[in-house]
């Protein structure tokens, strides 16, 4: 088995735990673990006058489906390593969610907060360009996606790169998902991640049983959490948790340090003046620690802790003074393996990443269907609905000899629009995929945690392609 220290090393560890319980032969494991290519490229730039050498990834870790799908990342931590540890969790990600993709995963080694939105379009434009030239981008060959340092904005500038490539080609647009509404996106794909982790928090805390091993009573109402990181996904998970599942927030974490009041903290204030001060810190009625100490957040009393910035967070060092009962890995790798192993012998719930932020990929994938039928979903049948549904309402009125009011026909008869079908697809995902898991934990009295149980459920699927279609030649 793999140490357990480094991001890549947990991933391939989990894998390796769970496999034993697949009953699989070891030629196939070994497939379905290993990055099948890894793509790294240097490319220049000319920047404020002067070329800068810029390193970047692709990977593509499982082409038992295509395309392959991911995300890219901008950051200055990256590494081969590490975008070989993301890609290998969009594939397990995929199959558990039953989105129709192999994994893969793209990293550009900068800090995109150094740069002018100018710069940075000179390098999105011209990292797509260099997997153009090697056939790594295309709605049927590789779709990425945003991830840290990334939006809808460089998936904009990635699309327009690509049909200045390939204007011939009718489905262009699904060469890259989390593109702006107005630029062939969807509606939902920027909430989805963080949307997506709350019907995962949900769907565990709906589970009486579960939540009284670990001495909480069932229901999200009332639960306190901590959120690390106030990007794309803490934010909009921040932002649900409090309005949709009435959760208390009580902490936070990010880059300038760390605000805790047990009493709560409005998310949405929080936001507005954080983004009006440039920083959290002087927040009124909160305790504030500085940027050296902001990695306390992990380690505040709370109920639910939320690490959604990026991996190894929760290493063997401070994982024996994490005080949440539920670990809600909204960010990618957030937990060590060995440190995992600390967290399980106390008793807490892990909610594991390639379950609970899929959320972005299932959207991801809706988006990749809509520009491949080239219609917003709702168009064909959202009138029809209503119409159906008011002759309902009429019938009704008639053999009740009772009037509804016309704010009343509003509501009952109302057609789905785009976002309403978007999220109700992405919460029939969420829900489905956690029994599924939990499922798997049941039914095999050695599986003790959510993650490998979601490994084998992930596993499983992957090989059954494999099964099913035999191997080439
Ligand atoms: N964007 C997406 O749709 C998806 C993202 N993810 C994962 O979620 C995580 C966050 O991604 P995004 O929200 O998209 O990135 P983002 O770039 O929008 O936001 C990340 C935030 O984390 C903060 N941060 C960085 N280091 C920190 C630290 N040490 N302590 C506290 N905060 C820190 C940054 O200042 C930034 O505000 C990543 O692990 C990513 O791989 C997973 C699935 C989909
Ligand atoms: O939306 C996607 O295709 C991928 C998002 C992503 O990179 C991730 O889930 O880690």
């Amino acid at each position: 088995m793999s140490k357990k220290g480094g991001f890549y090393e947990s991933v391939e560890y989990y894998f390796d735990r769970a496999a034993p319980h697949t009953g699989l032969p070891h030629g196939l494991l070994d497939q379905i673990k290993v990055c099948n290519s890894v793509y790294r490229m240097n490319f220049p730039v000319k920047l404020r006058d002067e070329v800068k050498v810029i390193e970047a990834y692709r990977v593509q870790h499982s082409h038992h489906r295509t395309p392959t799908k991911g995300g890219i990342r901008f950051s200055n931590h990256v590494n081969q390593e590490e975008v070989m540890a993301l890609a290998s969790l969009m594939s397990y990600k995929c199959a558990i969610v039953d989105v129709p993709f192999g994994g893969a995963k793209g990293g550009v080694k900068i800090n995109p907060w150094e740069y002018t939105p100018e710069e940075l379009e000179k390098i999105t434009r011209r990292y797509t360009a260099e997997l153009i030239k090697r056939n790594m981008i295309g709605p049927s060959v590789d779709v990425p996606a945003p991830d840290y340092g990334t939006g809808s904005r460089e998936m904009a500038w990635i699309y327009d790169t690509y049909r200045a490539f390939k204007g011939d080609e009718i489905d262009a647009a699904g060469c890259v998902t989390g593109k702006p509404v107005t630029q062939n996106g969807v509606r939902g794909r920027e909430e989805a991640t963080g949307r997506g982790v709350f019907y995962g928090i949900r769907e565990a805390c709906n589970v009486p049983e579960d939540m009284k091993k670990i001495g909480l009573s069932a229901g999200t109402k009332g639960k306190t959490f901590v959120l690390q990181g106030l990007g794309n996904v803490g934010t909009f998970t921040g932002k649900i948790c409090q309005e949709e599942g009435g959760m208390i927030l009580v902490g936070v974490g990010e880059v300038e340090g760390a605000i805790y009041n047990p009493d709560g903290i409005d998310i949405n204030d929080l936001l507005e003046y954080r983004k009006a001060n440039g920083s959290m810190l002087n927040y009124p009625d909160v305790q504030s620690f500085g940027k050296d100490q902001r990695e306390i957040a992990l380690e505040f009393e709370c109920d639910v802790l939320v690490p959604a910035a990026l991996e190894s967070v929760i290493t063997i060092n401070n994982a024996s003074r994490i005080k949440a009962k539920i670990i809600a890995e909204a960010a990618n790798g957030p937990v060590a393996a060995d440190a995992e192993e600390v967290l399980l012998a106390a008793g807490k719930l892990i909610i594991p990443d390639f379950y609970l932020n899929a959320g972005g990929v299932t959207v991801s994938y809706f988006e990749w269907l809509k520009n491949l039928s080239h219609m917003r979903f709702g168009r064909m049948d959202k009138r029809f609905n209503q119409g159906r549904m008011m002759d309902m309402v009429n019938l009704i009125e008639r053999m009740t000899n009772r009037d509804v009011t016309n704010e009343e026909m509003k509501i009952i008869a109302r057609g789905a629009d785009e976002i309403d079908l978007v999220r109700s697809g992405l919460e029939e995902t969420m829900i489905t995929a956690y029994h599924q898991i939990r499922e798997v934990m049941v039914m095999n009295p050695k599986i003790n945690d959510l993650r490998t149980a979601a490994m084998v459920g992930a596993i499983n699927k992957i090989s059954n392609d494999y099964m099913s279609l035999g191997i080439w030649p």
